[in-house]
């Protein structure tokens, strides 16, 4: 038998009833639970999750006015919005039922019941459940979409003989499903490619979902991966679809791979391996189709030898590699990146558009871009929102190394680590500890700036 009632929970203190309900609805439901004692609801909303609840109106404290009823709807209501509740009275006045209904509950029916009548409400109440739920589901994955198409992309501009290599690569490679990882130092543009290859591929017209594994607290990576159902958690008020299931079909980036904690990368492990995700709290797996694209701006084989990271897990995200050089070693893609964006950006601010002097173009040149691309990007736009001039001269610009050196503060290491390091102190010290105006400055994610506070013990 099909047993589209799903769970259904019933309160009522009157136990033949509770019998005669549960004898009735068992054939049609999944799980029906009864209870005679309405203080143990919160127990059992916070132990399960219920598609309909029936709940008596008068219980024997109070045993016509419907007072006890209403109290334990608002409660119900109160814990779970989406609550389905049908009130069930022998007492049941016009009045009763609407004051009922306009406290949140979804219908009514009347002691002693008629069997079909009965199961019609229910039926009709389950149904209402279940869109709700698929209405919820749709909006967390639009929003999740908006979310997405609100991220800036362009093309991935470059000749240089490192970018020419990665676009050989996302050609080969696009069209095929195999999982991508790729690698290279924050800001040189592995979304971008990422991005690249969804469009190139051949899902181009679903969805590409990505997860900033930098961004998500260690205890939430579980449920934004796979999801959870209500009650899962103590935070876990209802179901959430994660972003596996989101991405079905289309592509998943997951970006800064190398954050995974051990026990995660096994769940992961496991889930590419089966093919099927099981959120929290459920006992069924959903099966997932994805192409998997990941990327780290950390020493995954130093992470392997250091048994951070799982060598077998990265056998299963690596068919194929993109390695981004740093913008450093392909100046040769300056004067085009810096063009680009210097007309980006006078488009966006409604100013004239500048030219960059050869000096100018010389000094972009010379500079080590330790943020890379993104803080080119940034430098480009301090420079059109600041300067007045049409010809784009070499003062025009601040970097923090030049300060370091007007100041008398001269870096005398040339260990990167070490620059990085002094680099990341100086943003901080000019912006009193602010992490999101240091991080602007220094052309690097929050996320990324906070991993490295921690990396230099900063
Ligand atoms: N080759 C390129 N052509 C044009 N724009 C680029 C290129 N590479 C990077 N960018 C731009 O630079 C910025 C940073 O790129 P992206 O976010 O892809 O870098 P990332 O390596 O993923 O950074 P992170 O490691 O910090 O997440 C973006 O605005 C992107 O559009």
């Amino acid at each position: 038998m099909d047993k589209k009632l799903g769970n259904i929970l019933i309160v009522d203190d009157d136990e033949d009833i509770l019998l005669a309900a549960k004898m009735l609805l068992k054939r049609h439901a999944q799980k029906v639970i009864i209870e005679k004692n309405p203080k143990k609801i919160p127990f059992l909303l916070n132990h399960d999750s219920y598609d309909v609840i029936l709940l008596d109106m008068n219980f024997v404290e109070d045993t016509t006015t419907g007072k006890e009823g209403i109290f334990w709807l608002k409660e119900i209501i109160q814990r779970d919005p989406q609550a389905v509740v049908i009130m069930i009275t022998a007492y049941g006045g016009v009045e009763l039922a609407v004051e009922a209904l306009k406290e949140g509950a979804t219908d009514f029916v009347l002691k002693p019941w008629q069997n079909e009548k009965l199961i019609a409400t229910i039926s009709a109440a389950a149904q209402l459940n279940s869109s709700r739920k698929e209405v919820t589901t749709l909006k967390q994955a639009k929003q999740t979409l908006v979310r997405d198409l609100e991220q800036p992309f362009g093309d991935m501009l470059g000749e240089s003989a490192g970018m020419r290599n990665v676009k050989a690569i996302i050609q080969k490679v696009a069209k095929t499903d195999a999982n991508v990882l790729i690698l290279g130092e924050n800001g040189t543009g592995k979304e971008l490619v990422a991005r690249a290859l969804h469009k190139q591929s051949s899902r181009a017209s679903k969805d590409f979902i990505g997860v900033d594994m930098g961004a998500i607290a260690e205890t939430l990576f579980e449920s934004e991966l796979f999801g959870h159902k209500k009650g899962a958690f103590t935070d876990a008020k209802e179901d959430r679809i994660g972003r596996f299931e989101i991405a079905n079909k289309g592509s998943l980036f997951l970006d800064e791979i190398g954050n995974l904690p051990l026990n995660l990368q096994a769940k992961l492990l496991a889930v590419l391996q089966n093919r099927e995700v099981i959120p929290l709290g459920a006992s069924r797996a959903v099966p997932i189709d994805i192409r998997l694209i990941c990327a780290t701006n950390m020493p995954i084989d130093d992470m392997i030898a250091q048994k951070e990271f799982r060598q077998d897990l990265l056998y299963r995200i690596n068919t194929v590699e993109v390695y981004l050089p740093p913008l450093r070693e392909r100046g040769e893609d300056i004067p085009l990146l810096a063009r680009h964006f210097l007309q980006s950006y006078a488009k966006k601010y409604k100013r004239p558009e500048k030219k960059l002097s050869a000096a100018a173009l010389t000094r972009l040149q010379q500079y080590h871009w330790p943020g890379n691309v993104r803080e080119l990007q940034h430098a480009i736009e301090r420079t059109v929102i600041m300067s007045d001039e049409a010809l784009i001269q070499p003062d025009d610009f601040f970097f923090l190394s030049q300060k370091q050196s007007t100041e008398g503060d001269q870096l005398n290491t040339l260990n990167l680590d070490e620059m990085e390091k002094t680099v990341i102190e100086k943003a901080l010290q000019k912006y009193n500890g602010n992490i999101s105006k240091a991080a602007r400055e220094l052309g690097l994610t929050r996320a990324s700036l906070y991993r490295r506070l921690e990396k230099y013990g900063i």
